[in-house]
């Protein structure tokens, strides 16, 4: 048995490797990760070989880099910036260059990488002091940290201050002041903020994502409506695309963060399909059955399937947007992301990291050291424990002080032994349920400490405010337990910046398992469900009364953790995948066919004197199945039907005495009669193994000793695998079965039909001659070399002999949806090329040229013994019709299909004459492609005309084939 598989294999060509700097020269073919040649030749090689450049031009690097970030450093213009003191500055993630941004000083790291990071906060928010005088402040937000610490690249950030400018003096005067930080604003006016970030972003994107659901739709406000806050939300993607568009540069990587800009990827490769485009989620992607609920879910979707690159923290946040794709979109999710038409998207995992050199650093400076004793002193005799979060729902603070409460309640003896202090930043003030939550958690805290309160201490240490960096430092520092109690989070940086800082005291971790970082830290923390408040009360004694071995292992691997998964290991990580994707996708189109020149098609047709015309039948000649099956209980409606709109070009065409027209198709007989039946043309149902002249009866080629003895095995599989998978069905052709899951689940359908293949692959009818032909949906059982292209053959001699053909055939189109293993239809016709001459390279710019065919191969056509075989009795499988089968005038005529009555040749395609052209399948054979069905109408409806043009130019008169 052999099983023959859709895809294609990619060939790569290592001439388009991206060229690396002058340090990797010499690194060339290192024993790590190259082949003999020292190229890399797949994806892995030369991503190994990219992270191995790397930290070889890191460890060069070091030096040189403390020195220019020392050098770039401006305290003045940042005095008020805890996070930007002596050694933190936004100097350091980006070089100084001139470029047409106005930022200008050059330095030695100009040659490195463009990164454009577009994310809807700069990593500064601005605050007016005056009509031109603009004071920036740090924004506060994981996104924000993990980025400061990339500075591998010469990076510009693209982004909104936080602040409405409407006057031209103060958005001048904020170009400028954010220029020397090398930012870039885009201005949002109050009514676009308020709809794209408060209402969409903040109201409807971010509870969804993290699973808390959609708000009502409010149908008296109009400003809550999702129509209303999408509008918005697609506008504001756009004014960050004007911004992006400006400001790029050829060859900069564009990397689009977060779930404010989902539609930008789409935006930005509509104004330049080559820009290097990724884009990263930082909130968890839900399961698909929470993102279907979304009213905008197929418009969001595609627009981030526009990307190069699509990143997630997890995997299984990657794995849920492939599953919305495949599930939504009906798109096929491979192991390496999405596939549409045979372009891939690029799905991965990369978690994020913090640049944890900063915050271990920042522990030895002075003000750190004092930050640290002062609060020894405030809380000694007592353990600490931390909570750092924005005030925000899906940071679970009501639950994490509920579940302290507890606590306290069960341990009386631990009430004046540990303090909790939580830090709650102010968030997102003016959507009403952050307004909500801010005034439930001060209630709680107010009761708790009412209750377990004493005239000089407090349980819960309260604040609604930021820290500058050294004080949060210095608390991490301090802290026993730390507690992230989030309902669900992208990752939790705050859970990384903690166990940094615990290099001497190595406190203990409390995590919740919602929260990304439980997947990387999962094994050193303790991990709770947060709506368990038992179990996190009784979590916060465990860790309270730790030994101190324990904690040692634990914070051990937490630590070796956060400093090697660092923000400049991931940003490095994502940067390089996304170049690479860059190259995969260039090697993958150099195998999809050029598009058809539907005009030189079409003249070549009116200059020639006798066309063949091979036309598919199914995705060809048909509208195109909605894939997601949502019409699913109409299955039996979707039986292949001709598009309406070819039955008038088609029923003209078939009236050109000079075109012969064969649909070929792998349909049975009564689906072609029902479709054609009318039509004066000739008909090849079930892949060519019968055919009629639609005058005629139908003739049939299966060999005489064609074994269908398995038939009965299989249909028995294929019926157990229909009953088992809702909306699968097969059918049972005369000879093949054919089993689809096309409007099944998809991947349900894709796991029963891996099973399927196992058991035909392994199981009793594992000998017999067959072949297995998988589709994209569909597993087809076959006996062994029914196909097309050998059918073909056959077909030909019958026409040429019924016809009376004295001129030999000058013209050849033939289109389809074909099976791989159906495309060898499309090498019947070229020509043979002489051994020793390489494969012609397939180019999107010329056709390609082709040596005129003078008679056709016989080693391509069948033996003249098997053409010679005698006619026997049409094997029956099972006739759901009668027909008239005359097998004796099929079988006799192909003897003499290789020449002419007068002994020329039956096929002279002088010229490029031939056409052969995939529809809608770019990894094809064919020499063209045809994107849809759509286009195969326009193609057949411009041939049509331009027969009838030209007859009523010549005055020829219409006759019948
Ligand atoms: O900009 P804001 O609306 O004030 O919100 C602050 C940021 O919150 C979110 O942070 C996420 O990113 C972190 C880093 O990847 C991750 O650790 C955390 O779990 C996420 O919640 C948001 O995604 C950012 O865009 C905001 O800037
Ligand atoms: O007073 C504070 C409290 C927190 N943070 C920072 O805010 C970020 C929070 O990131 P996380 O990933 O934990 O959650 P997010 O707020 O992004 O959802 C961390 O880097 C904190 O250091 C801060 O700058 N000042």
């Amino acid at each position: 048995m052999s099983i023959s598989s859709p895809d294609t294999c990619i060939s790569h060509n290592n001439n388009n490797l991206p060229n690396l700097s002058n340090k990797s020269n010499g690194m060339r073919g290192n024993k790590y990760n190259c082949n003999n040649s020292g190229t890399p030749r797949t994806r892995l090689e030369r991503l190994l070989r990219e992270r191995e450049l790397r930290k070889f031009n890191k460890s060069l690097n070091d030096g040189e880099t403390e020195l220019l970030n020392n050098d770039s450093f401006s305290p003045d213009s940042f005095e008020a910036f805890s996070w930007f003191n002596d050694e933190e500055s936004l100097e350091t993630i980006s070089a100084n260059r001139n470029s047409t941004d106005g930022c200008e000083r050059q330095d030695s790291r100009a040659s490195r990488e463009r990164l454009l990071v577009v994310a809807n906060r700069l990593p500064v928010s601005a605050v007016r002091r005056g009509v031109d005088s603009w004071h920036l402040e740090i924004s506060v937000g994981g996104l924000v940290s993990a980025l400061l610490g990339v500075k591998e690249f010469e990076t510009r950030w693209i982004g909104w201050a936080g602040v409405n400018v409407p006057d031209e003096i103060g958005q001048r005067a904020l170009i400028k002041a954010l220029a020397e930080k090398r930012c870039i604003p885009v201005f949002l006016d109050e009514e676009i903020v308020h709809q794209y970030y408060n209402g969409y972003c903040n109201n409807i994107l971010w509870p969804l994502f993290h699973y808390l659901g959609l708000p009502q739709e409010d149908r008296l406000a109009t400003t809550r409506s999702f129509q209303s806050q999408f509008d918005a939300y697609k506008k504001a993607n756009q004014m960050f695309a004007e911004v992006v568009k400006e400001h790029y540069v050829e060859g900069d990587v564009v990397w689009c963060h977060d779930y404010h800009l989902m539609f930008l990827p789409k935006c930005l490769k509509e104004r330049n399909r080559k820009m290097k485009v990724g884009w990263f989620l930082h909130t968890p992607f839900p399961s698909s059955e929470i993102h279907r609920t979304l009213p905008s879910r197929l418009e969001l979707l595609r627009s981030v399937l526009a990307a190069d690159l699509v990143g997630f923290h997890t995997y299984d946040y990657a794995r849920h947007f492939v599953s919305a794709c495949t599930r939504i979109l009906g798109l096929e999710g491979t192991p390496e992301g999405v596939e549409d038409q045979g372009r891939l998207t690029r799905v991965a995992a990369f978690p994020i990291g913090i640049d944890s050199d900063r915050f271990i650093r920042a522990l030895e400076l002075p003000q750190v050291q004092d930050h640290m004793k002062e609060l020894k002193e405030r809380f000694a005799g007592r353990k600490v424990m931390l909570g750092v979060d924005r005030l925000d729902m899906i940071k679970g603070i009501p639950q994490k002080i509920l579940a302290f409460e507890k606590f306290l309640e069960e341990n009386p003896n631990w009430r004046d032994k540990v303090v909790l202090l939580q830090i709650a930043v102010p968030t997102r003030t003016d959507v009403p349920e952050y307004q909500k939550l801010t005034s439930q958690v001060h209630e709680i805290v107010g009761r708790i400490n009412g209750r377990f309160g004493t005239l000089t201490a407090v349980p819960i240490h309260h604040l609604d405010r930021s820290l500058d960096f050294h004080a949060l430092c210095a608390l991490y520092a301090v802290t026993d337990v730390a507690l992230v109690t989030s309902l669900r989070d992208g990752m939790n940086l705050v859970s990384y910046e903690f166990v940094a800082c615990q290099a001497s005291k190595k406190g203990v971790l409390i995590l919740s398992e919602f929260a990304g970082a439980a997947q990387s830290l999962g094994a050193g923390a303790i991990l709770v469900n947060p709506w368990n408040v038992t179990e996190v009360a009784s979590s916060i004694g465990y860790a309270l009364n730790m030994p101190a071995d324990e904690r040692e292992k634990r914070h051990h691997h937490n630590f070796v953790h956060v400093t090697t998964h660092t923000s400049q290991e991931w940003a490095a990580t994502f940067v390089s995948e996304l170049n690479d994707t860059i190259v995969e996708a260039q090697l993958r189109t150099r195998q999809i066919p050029p598009p058809l020149p539907i005009e030189v098609a079409v003249d070549r047709y009116a200059k020639s004197n006798n066309r063949l015309l091979i036309l598919g039948f199914n995705a060809t000649l048909t509208e195109p199945v909605d894939t997601l099956g949502r019409k699913g209980s109409q299955i039996k409606e979707m039986e292949p039907k001709l598009r309406p709109d070819l039955q008038e070009p088609l029923r003209k065409l078939c009236d050109d005495p000079k075109t012969t027209i064969v649909v070929l198709s792998g349909s049975d007989r009564s689906v072609l009669d029902d479709n054609f039946g009318d039509y004066s043309m000739w008909l090849a149902a079930e892949n060519g193994m019968f055919l009629r002249a639609t005058k005629g009866d139908w003739m049939t080629t299966m060999p005489e000793n064609l074994n269908m003895e398995w038939v009965d095995s299989v249909k028995h599989v294929f019926e157990y695998f229909t009953e088992r998978t809702p909306r699968s069905h097969f059918e049972l052709r005369e000879t093949s079965l054919i089993w689809n899951y096309k409007y099944a689940d998809v991947e349900f359908g894709r796991l029963q039909a891996r099973d399927l293949l196992q058991h035909l692959w392994t199981g009793p009818i594992s000998n017999a001659s067959l072949d297995v032909v998988q589709g994209s949906r569909s597993i087809e059982v076959r006996s062994v070399g029914v196909t097309k292209g050998a059918a073909i053959d056959r077909i030909l001699g019958e026409i040429v002999h019924n016809k009376g053909m004295k001129e030999p055939i000058d013209y050849v189109l033939c289109i389809g949806h074909f099976l791989a293993k159906d495309e060898d239809i499309y090498t019947f016709f070229e020509p043979e090329l002489p051994s020793e001459v390489p494969a012609p390279v397939r180019s999107h710019v010329t056709p390609p040229v082709r040596t005129s065919v003078s008679k056709l191969s016989t080693s391509r056509s069948l033996s003249r013994e098997d053409r010679l075989k005698k006619h026997r009795p049409m094997p029956t499988i099972e006739r759901s019709k009668s027909y008239h089968v005359n097998t004796d005038v099929f079988q006799s005529r192909v003897v003499d299909r290789m020449s002419l009555q007068e002994g020329s040749s039956v096929l002279d395609l002088q010229g490029d004459n031939y056409f052969s052209c995939s529809v809608a399948r770019k990894r094809s054979n064919a020499r063209y492609l045809l994107g849809s069905s759509d286009d195969a109408v326009k193609l057949l409806t411009e041939l049509t005309n331009s027969w009838i043009n030209g007859m009523n130019t010549d005055g020829s008169t219409m006759e019948g084939n």
